[in-house]
C-alpha cells in the first residue's frame, strides 16, 4: 500500500446541520390545521447543533469499544474469501478467534458477515464474480451455506454457539417485522449465542435491498443498541485518499464524520469482491455516529487489537444523541417507491419536525407503492422534504387528496382519516 506515515486528525468544526433528521425528535402533537402546526413546531437546529456536538477524545472512542457490552462487528467479503472465489478458512479462523476471545471475556457480538456471493462463484464453476442478478443470487445462496458451515465449526473450537439471521430491507421497515428482527437478535444475544448476519441476497428483490453490508451493520447496531461498531476491510484505516494514490495520509481519529465527509476523497471497491468500497463505510461510520455508537475502522487482521481499544485504525467519534433507531431504518434502510408531493403549508409543516403529513396538504401522488412502504415527501419545487412509510395504497390516494380529515370519515369512511404519513414514521432530510 502506497500511503503515506503522516497520521492525520481532522479536528471538530462547527458542527453543521447536514439534514441529518434522523437524529431529530419528531415527537409531535397530533396532526392539526397547518397554521396551528407551524406556529406550535420549535426550530430543532438550535438543539441538534448541541446534540452533535461531538465531544469524545480518540482515547474515549477506544476505551467505549473495549469496554462495549455490546459490539457489531462488520467484515467484508475481500477479508473473508479469495479472488477465484472460494472461502479463505485460515483468515476466517483468525478473525473468529480475535471475536472468540471478546465473547469469553463477556462481550455481546454480533457479526454482519459479508462473503456470500465471494465464496460461492468459485465452487459454481465461475472465474469471477458474476455481474448479473441471477448468478449472483445463486451464488450467494450456495456462499452463505459454505460460510455458515464454516463459521460453525470455526467458532465450536471456542465452544461458542452461533445463529444465522438473514435480512431483507423490506422485511425490516416495517414496525412489526423490525421488531421481530430486534427481539431475535436479542434474545440469541441473552443466549450466549453470536449471530452472523447478512443480506437475504437470494431473495432480496433488487429494487429494495440494502445492496452492501457496511449501512445494514449500522443499522443492526442501532438495532441491538450496541455500544461500538467496527468495520473490518482489507485496508487497515481510512486514509485522506484511497491508499494508492500517492501522498494519501492515514486518518488516526475522525471526531465529527459529518464534517470529514468533505475532507476526503473515497471510491468504490477495488478488491473485485467488495461492494461499496470506502464510500459505505463512512456512511456506516456516519449512521452509527448519529446513533451515539463510536466506530472503528481496519483491517481485518486487527480485529483483536481493536476490540481491545488498542490504536489501530481510525477511530470515529459519535455524537451524544441517540436517536431512534426506527427511524434510521426509515431513512436508510430502502429506498422510496413513490412520492407524495406536499403544498407550501404541509411542507413546511413536516419540515418543522412536528408534523404528519395529511392529505389536505397533499396535491399529487407519483408511483405505485403499498401501504407501508417507503416514499419520498417532496415539495411542489421537487425538493425532498422527507422519507416516510405511506399509511395507503398509492392507488387509494388520489380520491383522498385535498380532503380534510372530517371530509374523508364523512365520504370515504373512518378508515381513510388517518395522515398519509404518520409524524412516526417520516424522517426529515
Ligand atoms: N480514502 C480511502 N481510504 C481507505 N481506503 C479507501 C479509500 N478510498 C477507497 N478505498 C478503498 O476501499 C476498499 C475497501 O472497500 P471494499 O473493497 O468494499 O471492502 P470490503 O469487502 O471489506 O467491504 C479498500 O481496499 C480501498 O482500496
Ligand atoms: N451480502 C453480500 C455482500 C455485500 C457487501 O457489502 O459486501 P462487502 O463490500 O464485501 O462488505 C454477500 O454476502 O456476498
Amino acid at each position: 500500500m502506497a500511503a503515506a506515515e503522516t497520521e492525520e486528525t481532522w479536528q471538530t468544526e462547527e458542527i453543521r446541520e447536514t439534514g441529518d433528521a434522523h437524529t431529530k425528535s419528531a415527537q409531535a402533537e397530533a396532526a392539526q390545521p397547518e397554521a396551528a402546526q407551524a406556529a406550535q413546531s420549535k426550530p430543532a437546529a438550535a438543539s441538534l447543533t448541541a446534540s452533535l456536538a461531538a465531544s469524545l477524545t480518540e482515547t474515549d472512542v477506544r476505551r467505549a469499544v473495549a469496554g462495549a457490552r455490546t459490539v457489531v462487528v462488520k467484515v467484508g467479503s475481500s477479508s473473508l474469501t479469495k479472488p477465484s472465489g472460494h472461502l479463505d478458512g485460515g483468515r476466517l479462523d483468525a478473525l473468529v478467534s480475535a471475536l472468540a476471545t471478546a465473547a469469553g471475556e463477556g462481550a455481546r457480538v454480533v457479526l454482519v458477515s459479508s462473503g456470500a456471493i465471494a465464496a460461492g462463484f468459485g465452487p459454481l464453476g465461475f472465474d469471477a464474480r458474476p455481474l448479473d442478478v441471477a448468478t449472483q443470487q445463486a451464488a450467494a445462496s450456495v456462499g452463505q451455506g459454505l460460510l455458515m458451515a464454516r463459521y460453525e465449526s470455526s467458532f465450536a473450537r471456542f465452544g461458542v454457539r452461533v445463529g444465522q439471521i438473514l435480512i431483507t430491507a423490506e422485511d425490516t421497515i416495517r414496525a412489526a417485522q423490525y421488531r421481530n428482527v430486534q427481539r431475535t437478535l436479542g434474545r440469541l444475544l441473552d443466549l450466549g449465542v453470536v449471530p452472523i448476519v447478512n443480506e437475504n441476497d437470494s431473495l432480496a428483490s433488487n429494487e429494495i435491498r440494502f445492496g452492501d453490508n457496511d449501512r445494514l451493520s449500522a443499522l443492526v447496531a442501532n438495532i441491538v443498541r450496541a455500544d461500538a461498531l467496527v468495520l473490518l476491510t482489507d485496508v487497515d484505516a481510512l486514509y485522506t485518499a484511497p491508499p494508492s494514490q500517492p501522498g494519501a495520509r492515514r486518518v488516526g481519529f475522525v471526531p465529527d464524520v459529518v464534517a470529514a465527509l468533505g475532507d476526503v476523497t473515497v471510491t468504490g471497491p477495488t478488491s473485485g469482491v467488495g461492494t461499496g468500497g470506502m464510500v459505505t463505510k463512512l456512511e456506516a461510520a456516519r449512521v452509527a455516529a448519529v446513533s451515539g455508537i463510536p466506530t472503528v475502522l481496519t483491517s481485518a487482521v486487527n480485529a483483536g487489537p481493536a476490540l481491545m481499544g488498542d490504536p489501530v485504525g481510525t477511530a470515529f467519534a459519535p455524537v451524544k444523541h441517540r436517536g431512534s433507531s426506527r427511524r434510521l431504518w426509515i431513512g436508510f434502510a430502502a429506498a422510496p417507491r413513490g412520492t407524495l408531493v406536499a403544498d407550501e403549508g404541509a411542507a413546511r409543516a413536516v419540515r418543522g419536525g412536528r408534523a404528519s403529513l395529511l392529505a389536505a396538504g397533499v396535491v399529487e401522488v407519483r408511483g405505485e407503492f403499498s401501504a407501508g412502504d417507503p416514499v419520498w415527501i417532496d415539495d411542489e419545487s421537487g425538493a425532498h422534504v422527507a422519507r416516510g412509510l405511506s399509511g395507503f395504497d398509492s392507488e387509494e390516494i388520489p380520491q383522498m387528496l385535498g380532503r380534510t380529515s372530517a371530509q374523508l370519515r364523512r365520504f370515504l369512511g373512518e378508515e381513510y382519516a388517518h395522515p398519509l404519513v404518520h409524524r412516526d414514521n417520516l424522517v426529515l432530510v
